[in-house]
């Protein structure tokens, strides 16, 4: 998807390296995600997954390699940004503010996208777990944004609204935007243009299923 200024969107990383303290979680990983891309990122627990992507949208610092990105960005991460005391109008007028958003028309229809429209007035404290998530993955995405890195995006979700989730990644990959998803379900690696594995902190091309 191009942006304002007439660039393609993508995210590319370059030889990235991190380690907390003594321990080296990321040795050289490289990653592209041109426009028009969905690539899934697999990995056992504690590979890394976390850490690539907050390093892809600037969170961490790397001490070696590059990260390019280009669009503008929607970051999902894997512990949500809710505040409990706050409804989930709140937070839409709260990130409406800070995206500079004119109207709450995209986050109105992902609500309804995502079912949980009457939800509008309940405080996040008092949401279920798929419900939380549902919000965090909206706060992601009301913007409409170009470059989309989600960590688990869809924890929790009910089958139905795990459906729909692909439907909508499906529908902006076909848009152009390049997104880019951590995952741990076999069973939706189909889903993918491309999935890449991390281990031993490289990712390493898995396999190519479109
Ligand atoms: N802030 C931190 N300080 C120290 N160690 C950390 C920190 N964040 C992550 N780690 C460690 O780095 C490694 C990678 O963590 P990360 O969360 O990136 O893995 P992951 O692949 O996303 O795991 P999971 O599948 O369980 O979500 C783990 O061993 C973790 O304990």
């Amino acid at each position: 998807m191009r942006t304002e200024d007439g660039r393609q969107s993508r995210l590319r990383i370059s030889g990235v390296w991190k380690a907390y303290g003594r321990r080296q979680v990321l040795r050289g990983a490289d990653l592209d995600v041109p426009a028009g891309a969905l690539v899934g990122v697999v990995g056992s627990n504690g590979a890394g997954k976390s850490t690539l992507l907050r390093i892809a949208v600037g969170q961490l610092t790397p001490e070696r390699g590059t990260v390019v990105r280009t669009g503008s960005l929607g970051y999902c991460p894997q512990l949500s940004v809710l505040n409990d005391t706050f409804t989930v109008l709140q937070h839409l007028r709260l990130f409406q503010v800070a995206y500079r958003l004119p109207a709450l028309e995209r986050a109105r229809e992902l609500m309804e996208l995502l079912g949980f429209a009457d939800c509008l007035h309940r405080r996040a404290g008092e949401l279920s777990g798929g419900t939380r998530q549902k919000l965090n993955l909206l706060l992601a995405l009301m913007h409409d944004p170009q470059l989309l890195v989600l960590d688990e995006p869809y924890q929790g979700f009910d089958w139905d609204t795990h459906q729909r989730f692909w439907a909508l990644a499906d529908r902006l990959r076909g848009e152009g935007r390049s997104i880019v998803v951590v995952s741990h379900l076999l069973h939706d690696l189909h889903h993918f243009d491309a999935v890449r594995h991390l281990r031993e902190g490289r990712l390493v091309r898995e396999e190519h299923i479109r």
